[in-house]
């Protein structure tokens, strides 16, 4: 049995005239974290979007779980196993941490054709649960989501991606808006997931944060991906070389 959690093969989005993404070949393999990095504009989001069905491609081909995926929409992605925390958050305003957690997969008391009660209590008990394994501190989980700082909505966001049994985890730059303290939360979660052997895709700038956490690092480039490197051979310098067309693809034409 193959060791690829997820592949994609000539990945490419273009947006009328843009070409957001080109040609992206990228491997992931089973338990391996992974960080995506590039300067702004390099076609990071775009790659995630494209993976998670947030946008349907342009061209190329994604395999997951040892199959190939046309996911219809993030639902469908979600459904088949991966997680995904956007730059902006996907949680609903009004509703309760509980609620927020279990977003689309709400567990229910009974359901009856049209007649359904939610398990509340469940929800809040397994949120609880979930926040304590992520070590997230929220003050108050029935407040609505509304009345939470930005770094205590992402934290919520990040929980609900590490609680539930995902066979891949993506997260597009999960710390930017975060406190020190909250980003070192979100980093510990990163490490849970990683000792549980749940793969991921970070999308990060942070170069300290992406040499700390990950495997291996891959550099996108005006939409295409210049270098993937071992986190071990290679350094800060080499990785902005790459993020800069010092090295890399088109790196001759540029500095001749
Ligand atoms: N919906 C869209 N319509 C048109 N162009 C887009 C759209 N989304 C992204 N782009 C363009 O595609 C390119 C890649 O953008 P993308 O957001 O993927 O970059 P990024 O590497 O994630 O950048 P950042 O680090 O700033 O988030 C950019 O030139 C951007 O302007």
């Amino acid at each position: 049995m193959s060791d690829i959690i997820l592949e994609t093969r000539g990945l490419t989005k273009r947006y009328g005239g843009v070409h957001a993404l080109e040609d992206a070949n990228f491997v992931l393999r089973k338990g391996e974290h992974i960080a995506v990095v590039g300067d702004n504009g390099a076609g990071k989001s775009t790659f995630v979007r494209q993976i998670t069905a947030v946008e349907q491609k342009s061209g190329g081909q994604v395999f997951f779980d040892g199959r190939e995926v046309n996911f219809s929409g993030p639902l469908e992605a979600r459904e088949s196993g991966i997680e995904t925390v956007f730059q902006t958050l996907a949680l609903a305003d009004d509703l309760d941490v509980p609620s927020n957690l279990f977003l689309g997969r709400e567990l229910f008391k009974f359901r009856l054709g049209p007649f359904s009660v939610l398990d509340r209590k469940t929800m809040r008990e397994r949120t609880l649960e979930a926040l304590k394994t992520t070590a997230v501190k929220i003050p108050n989980v029935d407040n609505p989501i509304r009345n939470m700082s930005g770094g205590q909505r992402q934290c919520v966001s990040i929980a609900r991606t590490a609680a539930f049994a995902s066979k891949l985890v993506i997260m597009d730059e999960p710390t930017a808006a975060l406190g020190v303290q909250e980003t070192a939360q979100v980093e510990n979660i990163i490490r849970g997931l990683k000792e549980r052997g749940v793969p991921l895709i970070l999308v990060s700038h942070n170069l300290r944060q992406v040499f700390d956490l990950v495997d291996r690092i891959v550099v996108f480039r005006r939409g295409r991906i210049v270098a993937s490197l071992n986190k071990d051979e290679t350094d800060g310098n080499d990785i902005v070389s790459y993020i800069t067309g010092v090295k890399g693809i088109g790196a001759e034409a540029s500095h001749a």
